[in-house]
């Protein structure tokens, strides 16, 4: 399959099952819709290591909880296509919500550890909703490697934990975050926000900068790093900070940080009643091992 055509849509298991019944590679790049060039990034990439590329797009309520915006998440099928299509899609998987959860659906798939703090203490029962509709998508097209951005670090984590603990046979890859020229990270719920605020919402990165920053010069002690963050924050009355937190791999907060290239600051808070998200590595280049050099 060629490059920059409209992907087909399919809209049932059955006819996506059918469709990649053959021997290539397909590569699954899951998605909520509403795309934007960090979902391009993620296509690229698959359609540089795939034969078959599926971009999956799918608002799964199960990882909602009430009062969050599942009514108003931003959707556009049209442009979604396009925007698959120009970046190597193959096929746009788009089931709707009974063709995923069906009359009597009863499964719940819960991921234990990595899924407890952060966003799963502010987000009960997210997680649950993010593994169960990853695995049965998994499961639908059978991907050789799935693609997630590491803008959801903490999801990142669940699902390899997921893949590890149920031999769920493919290779999750993780891509980096694609960020706005101003630091901003992309992502479909800046779409709520009008040019005004995204510029003003820059300071979620700018905070992890700074405790990038606190690190580079020798800081160790993780509550001052975490201050050092919290500090840049409080300096824009329209953040409601809801945790920023420096963590290792395990997604735990230690009294001193690691030297360890998975140790990753995150942050998530509200800002003109948008919740947003971002995180980045402690140390954005590889540390010597200590002594190394010496
Ligand atoms: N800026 C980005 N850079 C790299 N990957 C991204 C970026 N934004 C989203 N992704 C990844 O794209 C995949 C689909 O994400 P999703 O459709 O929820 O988009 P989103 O922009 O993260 O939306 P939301 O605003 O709901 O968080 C996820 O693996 C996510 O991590
Ligand atoms: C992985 C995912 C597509 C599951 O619904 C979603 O959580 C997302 O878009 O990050
Ligand atoms: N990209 C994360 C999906 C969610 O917030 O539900």
């Amino acid at each position: 399959m060629t490059a920059g055509k409209t992907p087909h849509i399919l809209t049932t298991v059955a006819e996506i099952r059918a469709v990649l019944a053959g021997p290539e590679r397909v590569g699954l790049v899951p998605t909520m819709g509403y795309l934007h060039e960090g979902h391009a990034t993620l296509i690229r990439q698959a359609r540089a290591e795939c034969d078959v590329v599926v971009v999956s797009v799918f608002v799964n309520p199960r990882q909602f909880g009430q009062g969050e915006d599942l009514g108003r998440y931003p959707r556009d099928l049209e442009r979604d296509l396009a925007l698959a299509g120009a970046a190597g899609a193959d096929l746009l998987f788009h089931p709707d919500v009974a063709a995923m959860y069906p009359d009597g659906y009863a499964t719940n798939v819960s991921v234990g550890g990595v899924s407890a703090p952060l966003e799963g203490q502010s987000r009960p029962g997210h997680f649950d909703g993010v593994a169960t509709v990853v695995l049965k998508l998994l499961n639908i097209v059978g991907p050789e490697r799935a693609y997630f951005g590491e803008k959801d670090w903490q999801q990142l984590a669940v699902v390899r934990r997921m893949v590890r603990d149920l031999n769920v046979p493919v290779e999750v890859v993780g891509v980096p975050t694609i960020r706005e020229a101003s630091g901003l990270a992309l992502s479909s719920r800046n779409s709520y926000l009008t040019p005004e605020q995204q510029a003003r919402a820059v300071v979620l990165s700018r905070a992890l900068r700074a405790v990038q920053a606190a690190a580079a010069g020798g800081e160790r002690d993780t509550a001052r790093l975490r201050q050092a963050g919290l500090d840049v924050l409080a300096r824009e009355p329209e953040v409601q900070p809801d945790y920023l937190a420096v963590v290792g791999g395990d997604m735990q907060e230690r009294e001193r940080v690691e030297n360890d290239p998975m140790t990753r600051v995150l942050v998530a808070a509200r800002m003109f009643g948008v919740r947003l998200i971002d995180n980045m590595p402690l140390w954005p280049e590889p540390l010597e091992t200590e002594g190394e050099g010496a």
